[in-house]
């Protein structure tokens, strides 16, 4: 009763400890950027690392609970073969070390057919992610036969990674527990010499069952020792790859919203990492409730001049907010001034109300009116609570893209980045949103990117980009010209 029970504890603080390492492994892994999870793969980088945590929260529990179960009884048979017969004791035990040594020596077979495993239980993972995000694309175009082809590859090497390494994590133990129990042979003869008066210690029959019976259960004993320290080995390997993204998340939930104050920028300029300058030399300043509107040709910057507010990457020139500067501000300081809203709505598989409350407090019908879907959310049979699958998938374009603007509001910062948030909407709604945008964020700066302009003339400033060059002015200003002369 007592054993059980010592088991069911050791086995809940293992789960505990399990749920914990990954609680904490998502958090590091939400943390990090954009491009690591798609230079990494998302899907592979996950199945490596959740395997990695259950290999050590499982070492961990085997270590714990065998460590009291095995070496103690060890210690007893071992303790009781010497007392028989000290000689035939030591020649019978040297096996199970044996055991040991082969299970050692093999242990780079099974850790390399382990780890071919993980890595293509990992390419699994991300060639399914692909085919059911993307599955509507490769049916319209016709890849889909292409594709099938190419995921059925990936699962036949995952199935044969995977019966190779369960072939030798499966079929080794039996044979140490044989290599153990060969000691059999020579405690047969010499024991049977005893019993005869023959040997080196007088027996009588019930000698004999007892030293063989001690032997079995010691040979047994140690053929779980073999077992667990291969599983805590494995668990030193898992940790060893696991260790850099076990730290907690540094940037707590819900950063603290800054004051309204006045944006200044001056002389910025922007080029990703190794390539030629996407655009120089912008200076414009803004009061709290002004919307700045940033307009240009297609892929001159105007996304990437919305995103350096994230400061992703270093930029030249200088952003401020009041008196400080975007780049010198802790992390967490500059989620609570700065809100962004991409091309991407990033919306979760949970309900509409979740999508803009995001755990806080709130109204969640507020920001829908804003954003004129109050009246399509009650038509919907579950309302607010409907569920709008993975990214969003259960809405019309139009509906996903107004559903992030309602977070993104619901979640006011001094100043709003917002990435073309109309495209998918007409005009009517466009503009009805725009005034309740308006109306909304007197106390904040609103940077609106988007390349449909007629509601621009109603802005106090717009930057104009072209080929690398930008120009502040209003919508009657003439606009720039490209090299060649012709207006953007
Ligand atoms: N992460 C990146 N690394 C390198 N180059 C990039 C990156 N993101 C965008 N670019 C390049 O920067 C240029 C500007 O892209 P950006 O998305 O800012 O343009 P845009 O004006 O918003 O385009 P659109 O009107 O199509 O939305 C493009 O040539 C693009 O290829």
């Amino acid at each position: 009763m007592g054993q059980k029970n010592y088991r069911l504890y050791v086995r809940r603080f293992a789960n505990n400890v399990n749920r914990r390492m990954k609680h904490t492994l998502y958090g590091s892994l939400v943390q990090k950027s954009r491009r690591t999870l798609s230079e990494e793969g998302a899907g592979t980088m996950m199945t490596k690392a959740i395997l990695d945590v259950d290999d050590c929260a499982e070492g961990m529990r085997k270590f714990t609970t065998e460590l009291f179960d095995t070496g103690v009884a060890l210690l007893a048979y071992a303790g009781m073969l010497l007392f028989y017969d000290w000689r035939l004791a030591l020649i019978s035990m040297i096996f199970p070390p044996v055991s040991y040594v082969i299970a050692e020596k093999m242990k780079v077979i099974v850790q390399r057919t382990g780890a071919a495993y993980k890595e293509q239980s990992g390419a699994l993972s991300s060639a399914t992610l692909d085919r059911a995000a993307n599955a509507v694309t490769y049916r319209v175009f016709g890849c889909e036969p292409e594709r099938m082809a190419a995921y059925e590859e990936n699962l036949s090497a995952y199935e044969r990674s995977a019966v190779r390494a369960n072939i030798w994590s499966a079929s080794l133990p039996p044979i140490y527990r044989i290599i153990s129990m060969a000691a059999l042979v020579f405690i047969l003869y010499f024991g049977g010499r005893n019993v005869l008066g023959q040997g080196w210690t007088a027996w009588d029959i019930a000698a004999f069952t007892t030293f063989i019976s001690c032997f079995t259960r010691l040979a047994v004993k140690s053929s779980s020792a073999a077992k667990l320290f291969n599983a805590v080995h494995k668990a030193q390997v898992s940790w060893k790859r696991i260790r850099p993204l076990m730290y907690a998340p540094e940037t707590p939930d819900t950063p603290e919203t800054g004051v309204p104050a006045v944006l200044t920028v001056q002389g910025l300029g922007f080029a990703y990492p190794g390539n030629e300058t996407l655009f120089s030399d912008v200076s414009f300043a803004a009061r709290p409730g002004q919307i700045i509107g940033v307009t240009g040709p297609v892929a001159c910057g105007k996304s990437s001049l919305g995103k350096v507010f994230l400061c992703e990457y270093p930029y030249r020139g200088s952003i401020r907010l009041g008196d400080k500067e975007l780049a010198e501000m802790d992390e967490r300081t500059r989620l609570g001034e700065i809100g962004y809203l991409g091309h991407d709505p990033e919306l979760f598989n949970d309900t509409i109300e979740h999508n803009i409350l995001m755990g806080d407090e709130g109204d969640a019908w507020e920001y829908l009116r804003m954003v004129c879907l109050d009246e399509e959310i009650r038509e919907m049979p579950d309302g607010i609570e409907t569920l709008v699958g993975n990214g969003g998938v259960r809405l019309s374009g139009g509906q996903a893209q107004r559903l992030a603007l309602a977070r993104t509001l619901c979640h006011k910062k001094p100043v709003l980045i917002l990435d073309d948030p109309f495209s998918a909407l007409d005009r009517n709604t466009e503009r009805q949103i725009f005034e309740n945008l308006r109306a909304y964020t007197t106390d904040a700066v609103v940077i609106l990117i988007s390349h449909r302009r007629y509601l621009f003339s109603e802005l106090e400033q717009v930057i104009w980009l072209n080929e690398g060059r930008a120009v502040v002015g209003t919508y009657e200003e003439p606009p720039i010209k490209n090299k060649q002369g012709q207006e953007v």
